[in-house]
Parts: structure tokens; C-alpha cells; sequence
């Protein structure tokens, strides 16, 4: 990956902690993805970080927790989470979302659900000019029950929009399909560029399949998104 791209995930992430994580603030949700481990390093520096517990979204994100010294907690005993940050594989013109390129959706959506602010850190290329599905061609990551992937991928044939869909498969690493941090698989459900309108109602339509425990489509859930610019600006993006 170019040292641009890399630059520009870390100033938006720093930007977004400097910017919003506050005193007050005693329970942050730390998301998974390459982005958030410049989130986790600058939590890191703060001098008064033994004064917030950090809930994860995911394995790669307890590492990250970990690593970096902070103090861990877990969304089982925190329900109500003063402020979160996670990546996005694709940001449209409303803020809403598509996540899951790591696998994490389900846990992720979980810890942005019970947060009272949410704020995505990306670099340039996840930015839409205006859809959904724009720049990020791979589909919709959906999470689903094994014994299920077969009948959701049947079900997904009969929604609005619908093009392809498959199950993920973990290529040269993992022999057979990708199994997340909850045991359970993905389909990537391609849908085109998904209208603005169309997304918390296709989300909506996923989710109702049996068999789908999560969708990786994040309606109107986020605060504010802070994208790093290949000029080294941060453009902070504000409905
Ligand atoms: O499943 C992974 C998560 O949704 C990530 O937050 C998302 O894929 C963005 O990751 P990255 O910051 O590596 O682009």
C-alpha cells in the first residue's frame, strides 16, 4: 500500500480522537480494519488513558487494545458507550456505510448500536461521490449462519437491485470460506450503486432473510466521518 494512503488513514484517525474523545468520556468503542490501528495508537499516547475502557468490535480489535496499553472491557458489561471509532470500506453522500471488507460487521454494528457517537476514519478512496457501491464493487458483506448460506443465497435473488452474490472465501489462506469472529459466514451480495434512500430499506430486506444475523449496510448511525486527503488535509464530513 502506497505511504499517501497509509498517511491519510493515520491523520484522520488522529484528527478524529483529538477532535472528539473528551474527560468525560469513560467507555470508547474501538472498531477493526487497517485505519483503526492509528485510532488505537493515539489513544495510546494520551496521558489519561487508564481513565477510559476501550469495548471491542472483534479480535484484531482486543489486540489492538491490548497492544497499545489501554484498558479493556467488553460490551457485555458495557451497554451504553460514551463514543466510538471504526474504518468504512465505502462512505455516501448521507453517511451511510458499508462495512464488513474485514469480516467484522456484526460485532461492529453491535458496539456503533449501543454508542452514543460514532466516527468513521478512512482514507480517500472510501469516500462516494454520492452512492453506495460506487468504489466499493465487492458487494454488500452480509453475515450468515452456515447451515443458511445456501438458502440466503437463493433469498437474495428476489431483492431489488440484486446483480451477484457469493460466499467469501479466505483464498490462499484459509481452505473453504472465511469464518468470522462469530462462527459464522459471508456473502458478498453485489446491488450496484444502492440510491441513498434505498439503503436502510435494503438493509431492512437482508436482514429479514432467515439465516442473516447482520448486514453490513450502517444506516444513519454516524456522527461525523473524518477522511485523510492524498494532500494531507482531513475533510471532516458532517450531514
Ligand atoms: O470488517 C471490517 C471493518 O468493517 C472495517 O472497519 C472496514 O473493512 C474498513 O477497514 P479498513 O480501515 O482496513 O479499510
Amino acid at each position: 500500500m502506497s505511504s499517501l494512503v497509509e498517511q491519510s488513514k493515520k491523520l484522520a484517525a488522529y484528527k478524529a480522537v483529538d477532535e472528539n474523545l473528551k474527560d468525560s468520556h469513560s467507555v470508547v468503542g474501538v472498531g477493526s480494519g487497517s485505519t483503526v490501528v492509528y485510532v488505537a495508537e493515539r489513544l495510546g499516547q494520551l496521558e489519561h488513558k487508564s481513565s477510559f475502557v476501550c469495548i471491542p468490535t472483534g479480535f484484531q480489535s482486543k489486540e489492538l487494545i491490548l497492544s497499545n496499553g489501554l484498558r479493556l472491557g467488553s460490551v457485555e458489561e458495557y451497554s451504553s458507550i460514551d463514543i466510538a471509532f471504526d474504518g468504512a470500506d465505502e462512505i455516501d453522500s448521507q453517511l451511510n456505510l458499508i462495512k464488513g471488507g474485514g469480516a467484522c460487521l456484526m460485532q461492529e454494528k453491535l458496539v456503533a448500536s449501543c454508542s452514543k457517537q460514532l466516527f468513521i476514519v478512512a482514507d480517500y478512496r472510501k469516500r462516494s461521490p454520492e452512492k453506495l457501491g460506487h468504489a466499493w464493487r465487492q458487494g454488500v458483506p452480509i453475515e450468515v449462519v452456515p447451515a443458511a448460506y445456501n438458502k440466503v443465497l437463493n433469498d437474495l435473488k428476489n431483492l431489488e437491485g440484486y446483480k451477484s452474490a457469493k460466499v467469501r472465501y479466505g483464498g490462499t489462506f484459509k481452505a473453504g470460506p472465511v469464518v468470522t469472529d462469530n462462527s459464522m459466514f459471508i456473502i458478498d451480495a453485489d446491488f450496484g450503486e444502492i440510491p441513498v434512500e434505498k439503503v436502510s430499506t435494503l438493509h431492512s430486506q437482508i436482514k429479514g432473510l432467515v439465516g442473516v444475523l447482520e448486514t453490513g449496510l450502517f444506516a444513519n448511525m454516524t456522527t461525523a466521518a473524518y477522511i485523510g486527503n492524498e494532500d494531507g488535509s482531513v475533510a471532516t464530513l458532517t450531514l
